[in-house]
């Protein structure tokens, strides 16, 4: 077939929404589709997907696309390969050897490891990691993730202890499930992912002892082998469905996708993707150049030959501030009005929105601040906040390429944007007169796809290098250029800064954020144990899942609902489980009294006497049994109740 005639398939999973874009020779997408998916929120700061869900939602964007591009009068077998991009630091464990997840994503922005960041920052060797891996001690990086799922899921600690566990970012669980799971076990991470991990050295870019053995988790992990983004044999092929057989050829963690699909390939040039968060990399060549002035190192694509890497400024809340305004405060009902609504007033009327959700990431990283707006007095309309939340990210895109000046000793002189938000003329208005150079937006905002595509594409040669993809999403942006002086700018940026100083310590202590968990006495360290057990918690802010589906996915986790009787027979339950205090209630429907549970009017779950003197390994089997019956509760509606 002529490279005209090839079509390449790009899977971008983000953190709000899945797509499948069918992508030609000349960087056009011709067919895509979309869908959304649940995010769940089961507690202030926590933020979780099903990565079950995650899969459907691919499988079902591919099914989608295919079918659009085969009304266009295409053939699905013109489709050569598939390349996927994906949001970074999501966390996702399973089971190595059945392949099922053991507990929801953890996803990036999710802060309840607080107290872990807390408790290894006091580690020696802690402020050295950085100069290995790129990447600072937050709640951000998977490997805190890591780290609150053992420390507070039995049945995770428990696959770790037997040597179970599977450990992986969202691009290796797709490519994991895609490729069919335990059976074909295609279990890999490309280096932009693995390098967010906390796990990999950035000069190697393998796993570094020292790093695993900081976390503790040397030896007894199974980690994805580190490939590299662009590769021909590496991947697999896709199993089933609408384009079963394919083989996967790319893959890229989103925001080195953006940069590629940019095509910002020479040292000096950047891209800022507005999503769900906004993320800023700069090219600094095949050197990684680690940042005194808060900003990360991460890999910006690795081809197979020298890896590139990039400094990065990472901003936790952009594109998700406006669905904060749409979905919690009913601002309107699509995210694309916060344009107009902002320019309803003339200014922000005084007001900051410091859109601290998870702290503020790059390059403050305050982990004690919480979203905070300043200045509201009875003159404040919707509108303020509006341009309020518009401006927060830009104000930190601004404080981020300070940083990125100061590391690089190079200024920039025109910053590439994509992804939702950059659709709003208003933002991108805001951002260059904030920066006070221009912003180039292109026609085909498609570009964290594009990547993907290109990736993949460069593997099988429909693209053989570079040069061949300059024409690609070059005609038709629009540049935005500043419109303020630099003295203005810099008084707007002065009243921010203060706003931030101003937003910091309102998280009293990192146990601020469990505050909804309780603690079982005799751990030894902080255990959150109620509803920190089951995966797929209906306790959420959630849609577009039916209770049916959810069902279904309790049963696949558990398999059949097993009677107590069985439990106990598999050895699951054991014959002496007591879990007791005042109101005692048989639990066991066949009528054995062979366990007993109760619940306190108090949230804690007390152990009767003989356990009392239990070691920690004995408590954390007895929460994986509370964690069994809670399943069962659900899937039975029984009637017991944790706080
Ligand atoms: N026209 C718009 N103006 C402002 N924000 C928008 C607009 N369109 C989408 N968004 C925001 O962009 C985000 C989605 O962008 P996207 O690049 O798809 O993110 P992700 O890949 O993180 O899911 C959403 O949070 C949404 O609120
Ligand atoms: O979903 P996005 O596009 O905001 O990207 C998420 C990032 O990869 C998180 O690091």
């Amino acid at each position: 077939m002529q490279p005209s005639e090839v079509f390449v398939g790009a899977i971008d999973q983000g953190t709000t929404s899945t797509r499948f874009l069918i992508i030609n020779h000349d960087g056009e997408p011709v067919a895509s589709h979309q869908v959304e998916f649940n995010q769940i929120y089961p507690y202030p700061g926590w933020h979780e997907h099903d990565p079950l869900e995650l899969v459907d939602s691919v499988e079902s964007c591919i099914a989608g696309a295919v079918q659009s591009f085969e009304n266009q009068g295409y053939s699905r077998t013109s489709i050569a390969c598939v390349g996927i991009t994906n949001q970074r630091e999501t966390t996702i464990v399973w089971d190595h050897e059945t392949g099922e997840p053991l507990y929801n994503a953890i996803v990036w922005t999710d802060t309840r490891s607080q107290a872990i960041v807390a408790e290894l920052k006091s580690r020696p060797g802690a402020s050295s990691l950085q100069s290995f891996c790129g990447l600072p001690l937050s709640t951000y990086s998977s490997a805190t993730k890591l780290l609150w799922m053992l420390e507070h899921v039995p049945r995770v600690r428990d696959a770790f202890d037997r040597g179970t566990l599977a450990f992986g970012t969202v691009d290796a669980w797709l490519v994991y499930r895609l490729n069919g799971g335990a059976i074909a076990n295609v279990f890999v991470s490309d280096s932009t992912n693995a390098s967010r991990t906390m796990f990999v050295n950035l000069e190697t870019l393998r796993y570094d002892d020292t790093l695993l053995d900081f976390f503790g988790i040397k030896g007894k992990l199974h980690l994805p082998k580190i490939v590299p983004s662009s590769d021909p044999s590496a991947y697999g092929k896709i199993a089933s469905g609408a384009l079963a057989q394919v083989p996967i050829m790319g893959c890229l963690g989103d925001q080195s996708s953006a940069l590629v699909g940019q095509k910002a390939f020479s040292p000096g040039m950047a891209k800022n993707t507005y999503g769900t968060g906004c993320f800023l990399l700069y090219n600094v060549g095949e050197k990684p150049v680690f940042s005194k002035h808060g900003l990360l190192t991460t890999v910006a694509y690795d081809f197979g030959g020298k890896p590139v890497y990039a400094l990065e400024g990472s901003i936790a809340v952009a594109g998700s501030g406006v669905k904060f305004l749409q979905e919690n405060l009913s601002f309107f009902q699509s995210s694309k009005e916060v344009n107009d609504l902002a320019l309803t007033v003339d200014d922000n009327g005084g007001c900051v929105f410091v859109t601290a959700f998870s702290g503020l990431f790059a390059p403050y990283w305050i982990d004690d601040a919480n979203g905070t707006i300043f200045g509201i007095t009875q003159f404040t309309q919707k509108g303020h906040i509006a341009r309020a939340t518009l401006e927060a990210t830009c104000f930190q895109t601004k404080a981020i390429l300070d940083a990125m000046e100061k590391d690089s000793g190079r200024a920039l002189t025109e910053l590439a944007v994509d992804g939702g938000m950059s659709n709003s003329d208003l933002a991108m208005q805001t951002q260059a007169d904030l920066i006070s150079i221009p912003v180039y937006r292109p026609k085909m905002r498609e570009t964290t796809a594009l990547g993907a595509a290109i990736a993949a594409g460069l593997a099988v040669g429909i693209w053989r290098n570079f040069a061949e993809l300059r024409d690609i999403n070059r005609a038709g942006g629009s540049v935005f250029e500043p419109r303020i002086t630099r003295e203005e700018s810099a008084a707007k940026f002065e009243k921010w800064e203060k706003a931030v100083r101003m937003s910091r310590g309102w998280v009293s202590s990192a146990n601020d954020s469990e505050s909804h968990g309780e603690r079982i006495n005799g751990l030894g360290q902080s255990t959150v144990v109620n509803e920190a057990l089951p995966m797929n918690t209906t306790n959420s802010t959630t849609k577009n899942t039916s209770p049916a589906q959810r069902e279904q996915r309790e049963m696949g986790i558990l398999g059949s609902v097993p009677t107590v009787s069985e439990l106990v027979t598999k050895g699951s339950l054991g014959p002496t489980v007591r879990v007791t205090t005042h109101s005692v209630m048989d639990g066991d429907q066949d009528g054995n009294r062979d366990w007993e549970i109760s619940h306190t009017k108090t949230p804690l779950i007390t152990v009767s006497s003989d356990l009392e003197e239990a070691d920690e390994e004995d408590l954390f089997l007895e929460l994986r049994k509370v964690e069994i019956l809670q399943k069962l509760k659900r899937l039975r509606k029984m009637k017991l109740s944790y706080y």
